[in-house]
C-alpha cells in the first residue's frame, strides 16, 4: 500500500554498475584484461587500476569463481587498492561463490585494518544505498567498541592518553561553550566542551563516574569519555573557560552540531540510568558501575540478579513509536497536541511500546487510545534516540481505516479522574496546510516540531512521498 514511500526510503538501492560504451573499453570484457583488472588488485597496481577505472571498467566485475577486485584486495590486504575501489564506490555486499564477502576474505587471512576499513564502508554504505534516513541524535560517528569495556588496562591508559577527549556533564546537563563556528547551521548555537582528563582530574571526585562512549573507528588511540563534574562548582568550571555553561540535555541538545548531538544523546541516557538505579531493583542492595559505566552490579552475592544475565543490571532504552497517520483517501494526515506543547505546535502522535506488543500494534493501539481513529497498515520508516532521558522513537507511517477523530478515546472515563489528558486535540491536516506549517507562513500561526525531532522527518516524508513541491 506504502509502496511510494518504500521507493524514496529503502527501495531505491543505487545498481552501481558502471556501463562501457566506447570500443576500446568494450575489449576490457575479454577475458586477458579481467585477468589484469584482477591481478592489479591483488598485487596493489593503483596506478593501474585508477587508469581502468577512468576508462569506465565495471568496478564490480567478477570473475568466473565470483572474486570481485574489492575481494582480490582484501586477500592480500591492500589498503590503498582497497581505498581506490571504495572511493571510486565499488558495492562491499557483494559475495563470492563460496558465500564470502570481501570483510570475510580479509578477516581469513588475518588482514584486521582492511577488515576494518571495509566494515566501516559496509555501514556507510547501507545507509547510502537504502536512502535511509538518519535523524538528529543519531549520526555518531564512533565505534562502540564494547569488548574494551572490561579492559581496565586499556581504559586506564587510554583515559590518560592526550588524544582522548572527555565531555562533561552536571545532572542532566552537558558543559558547552557559545558556537563560533559561521560555517555551520545557524540551530548551531553551542559546543560541547572537550577537555583532557588531566586538565580536570584535580577538580573531581576521588572516583568519579567515568563512561567510555567509544573510539573513533579504525582508531583507538582517539577515545572519547564522558564524566560527572556534578561534584564541580560553576566557579571552578569558569576558571577553566570563562564561557562555560550548563546545557540541559532536552531541549537544549537540539542546538548542537549533530556529532555532538549523538554524544550527547548517549552520555545523558546513561548518567540518568545511573542516577536512578543506585539501588538493585530485584533486592535493595546498593549497585556498583561495571564495564565503565554500562552495568551496575548489586553488592548482595546472595541476589538473584548475580545468577545468569538480568536487564536491571543494564542500561535502560525505552522504545515509543511515533507515527504519521494517513487518511483513508491519502489526503491528509492527522497531528495531535498535547497541553504543554508550545501554543500552536502539532506533531505526531506517539506513545511508549508495551511489553509483548509489536511495533505495529503499538502504532494502532496508541492511534486509537489518542485520537479514537484506526490504523491497518504501517510500515517502518526511521528512528531516533531521543535524551529525555532514553527513549527510542521509532517513526512509522500509518493508513487509517477510519474518520472520525474521538480524542482520547479510551482514556476519557479515566483522564477526568486522574486530571490527565494525552491529547487535547487531534486533527486532520491537508498536504497543503502541512505545507504552510512546514514554511511556518500558516495565517494562524500553526507548525510542526523542527527539523531536529523526528516528529518533523516525518511530517515532511509524508509531504514528500504525496509529490507536493518541497
Ligand atoms: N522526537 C519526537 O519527535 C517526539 C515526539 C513525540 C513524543 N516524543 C517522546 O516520546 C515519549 C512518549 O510519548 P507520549 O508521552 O505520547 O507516550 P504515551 O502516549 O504512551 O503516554 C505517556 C504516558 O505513558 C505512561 N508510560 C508508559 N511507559 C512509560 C515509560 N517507559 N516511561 C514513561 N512513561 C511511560 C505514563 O503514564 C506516561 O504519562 C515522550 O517522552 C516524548 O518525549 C518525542
Ligand atoms: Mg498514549
Ligand atoms: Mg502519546
Ligand atoms: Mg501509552
Ligand atoms: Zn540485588
Amino acid at each position: 500500500m506504502f509502496s511510494r514511500t518504500f521507493a524514496s526510503n529503502v527501495g531505491n538501492k543505487q545498481q552501481n554498475i558502471r556501463s562501457i560504451s566506447t570500443s576500446m573499453q568494450t575489449k576490457f570484457y575479454e577475458g586477458q584484461s579481467v585477468e589484469r583488472y584482477m591481478d592489479g588488485a591483488a598485487s596493489g597496481r593503483t596506478e593501474e587500476l585508477s587508469l581502468l577505472l577512468k576508462g569506465g571498467v565495471n568496478i564490480d566485475m567478477k570473475n568466473e569463481k565470483g572474486w570481485t577486485a574489492l575481494m582480490f584486495a582484501a586477500r592480500n590486504g591492500q589498503i590503498p587498492t582497497i581505498k581506490l575501489l571504495m572511493e571510486n564506490g565499488c558495492d562491499v555486499n557483494l559475495m563470492n561463490a563460496t558465500g564470502q564477502t570481501a570483510v570475510d576474505i580479509a578477516t581469513f587471512w588475518n588482514h584486521k585494518e582492511a577488515a576494518d576499513l571495509i566494515t566501516k564502508q559496509l555501514k556507510d554504505s547501507r545507509v547510502e544505498d537504502n536512502k535511509q534516513f538518519v535523524n538528529y541524535f543519531g549520526h555518531s560517528t564512533l565505534d562502540r567498541a564494547a569488548e574494551k569495556r572490561k579492559n581496565t588496562k586499556w581504559l586506564k591508559n587510554t583515559m590518560e592518553n592526550e588524544n582522548t577527549t572527555f565531555i562533561c556533564f552536571h545532572g542532566n546537563s552537558a558543559l558547552v561553550v557559545p558556537n563560533t563556528d559561521t560555517s555551520l547551521p545557524k540551530s548551531v548555537k553551542f559546543c560541547l566542551y572537550h577537555v583532557q582528563y588531566s586538565n580536570i582530574a584535580k577538580h573531581l571526585n576521588t572516583d568519579p563516574l567515568v563512561i567510555f562512549l567509544g573510539h573513533e573507528y579504525n582508531n583507538e588511540e582517539k577515545a572519547w569519555f564522558a564524566v560527572d563534574i556534578s561534584s564541580i562548582s560553576k566557579s571552578v568550571y569558569t576558571s577553566w573557560d570563562k564561557d562555560l555553561e550548563l546545557l540541559a540535555a532536552y531541549p537544549g541538545g537540539m542546538m548542537l552540531r549533530k556529532e555532538d548531538a549523538s554524544l550527547l544523546a548517549q552520555a545523558r541516557a546513561l548518567f540518568a540510568w545511573h542516577e536512578r538505579y543506585q539501588f538493585c531493583a530485584t533486592c535493595g542492595s546498593p549497585t556498583v558501575v561495571e564495564e565503565c559505566g554500562y552495568k551496575r552490579r548489586c553488592q548482595d552475592k546472595e541476589c538473584k540478579s548475580q545468577k545468569g544475565v538480568h536487564n536491571t543490571s543494564y542500561p535502560r532504552v525505552d522504545p515509543v513509536v511515533i507515527m504519521l497517520v494517513e487518511s483513508q483517501d491519502g489526503k491528509s494526515c492527522l497531528l495531535g497536541r498535547q497541553k504543554r506543547f508550545p501554543h500552536g505546535m502539532w506533531s505526531c502522535l506517539a506513545g511508549f511500546v508495551e511489553p509483548g506488543e509489536t511495533i505495529e500494534d503499538a502504532c494502532r493501539r496508541e492511534v486509537f487510545e489518542e485520537s479514537g481513529i484506526k490504523v491497518g497498515y504501517v510500515e517502518y520508516h526511521s528512528c531516533q534516540p531521543w535524551p529525555n532521558p532514553s527513549q527510542l522513537m521509532i517513526g512509522c507511517l500509518g493508513r487509517a481505516t477510519s474518520s472520525k477523530i474521538q480524542v482520547s478515546s479510551i482514556l476519557q472515563t479515566i483522564v477526568k479522574q486522574v486530571d490527565y489528558e494525552e491529547l487535547e486535540d487531534a486533527q486532520w491536516f491537508s498536504r497543503e496546510t502541512i505545507l504552510q506549517m512546514l514554511a511556518r507562513q500558516h495565517k494562524e500561526k500553526l507548525f510542526v516540531p523542527p527539523e531536529q525531532a523526528i516528529a518533523h522527518t516525518l511530517i515532511k516524508h509524508w509531504v514528500k512521498m504525496t509529490n507536493a513541491n518541497l
